[in-house]
């Protein structure tokens, strides 16, 4: 089975080119091919499909040739990834499988069409405008912190840290503990501290996360859209541009009245062939 490797700011990928969704994707062949000792390694699997080939991306198939059907690294499902469709337009473009155009590419995902813009070595995707709803805690090694609960398409809680407090100390090795009742399908979770003034840019903020199915990743899409939501509340803005600077890299989120653009890096870093019995013996 062959495969390709990519990463947006270090979230990385296995991507599977499926066009006629003939694989038979598992939990367990997902798991195993995210598993970065036995398998290939990645946050999560992107498989490409005609979206008239899948029963999730059928009912947009009329707007978007491709449907990204995103997994996490443990197998569960996710209504979006930022990152994800950001390396899913790198792939199509390079694969040959869609025209380079002045214009937007739609893709088709859980979370419903997106569009996404090419600007050479970064690809840009239209996220759903993030919605903060709600307050919630997250609780961190003894440290208990409130949180805005925002929805991007999928769920996050952002936790600004306190001043004394600096991102590298968390120990994110293992889950903050949130309320199960306030986060019924889980919870991706944002930590943030405030950067420096960044120029052309309306605010500028520090941020690591523990993301829902795949643990630490280097950086979230939607986490970053998150994040400069509520960056933006803060300054008592509706809409701007945030700078957000993620172990992996950096990612800038523009929000007008009625979009959110996530824009940085999209790179495909090799390819290769699957031996099934060797992965799922
Ligand atoms: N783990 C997330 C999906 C991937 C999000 C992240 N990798 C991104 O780039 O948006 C969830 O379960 O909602």
């Amino acid at each position: 089975m062959e495969f390709t490797k990519g990463h947006g700011t270090g979230n990385d990928f296995v991507i599977l080119p499926d066009p006629d969704g003939a694989l038979d994707l598992t939990t367990e062949l997902v798991a195993a091919l995210c598993d970065r000792r036995r398998g290939i390694g990645g946050d999560g699997v992107l498989r490409v499909v005609r979206a008239a080939k899948h029963p999730d991306g059928a009912a947009l198939a009329g707007e978007a040739e491709w449907f990204m059907d995103y997994w996490n690294s443990d197998g569960s499902f996710a209504e979006m990834c930022g990152n994800g469709a950001r390396v899913f337009v790198r792939y199509l473009l390079e694969a040959g499988l869609v025209t380079p155009s002045g214009g937007t590419l739609p893709v088709a995902t859980r979370a419903g069409l997106v569009r996404a813009r090419v600007e050479g070595a970064d690809v840009a995707v239209e996220m759903r405008r993030p919605r903060l709803y709600d307050t919630a805690t997250a609780t961190l090694g003894g440290l208990t912190l409130t949180g805005a609960a925002v929805d991007v398409g999928n769920p996050h809680l952002v936790c600004a840290l306190p001043g004394a407090l600096e991102l590298p100390a968390l120990d994110l090795t293992r889950a903050p503990e949130v309320d199960p009742a306030a986060f019924p399908a889980g919870v991706n979770v944002e930590f943030t501290t405030p950067g420096e003034p960044v120029d052309g840019a309306d605010g500028h903020v520090l941020m690591r996360v523990y993301e829902r199915g795949s643990a630490e990743t280097l950086s979230c899409g939607t986490g970053t859209c998150a994040v400069a939501a509520v960056a933006l509340r803060d300054a008592g803005r509706d809409t701007g541009t945030i700078v957000v600077d993620v172990p992996g890299g950096r990612l800038t989120v523009t929000v007008t009245d009625d979009s959110c653009w996530l824009s940085g890096p999209a790179v495909l870093v090799a390819t290769g062939e699957i031996t099934l019995p060797a992965l799922l013996p």
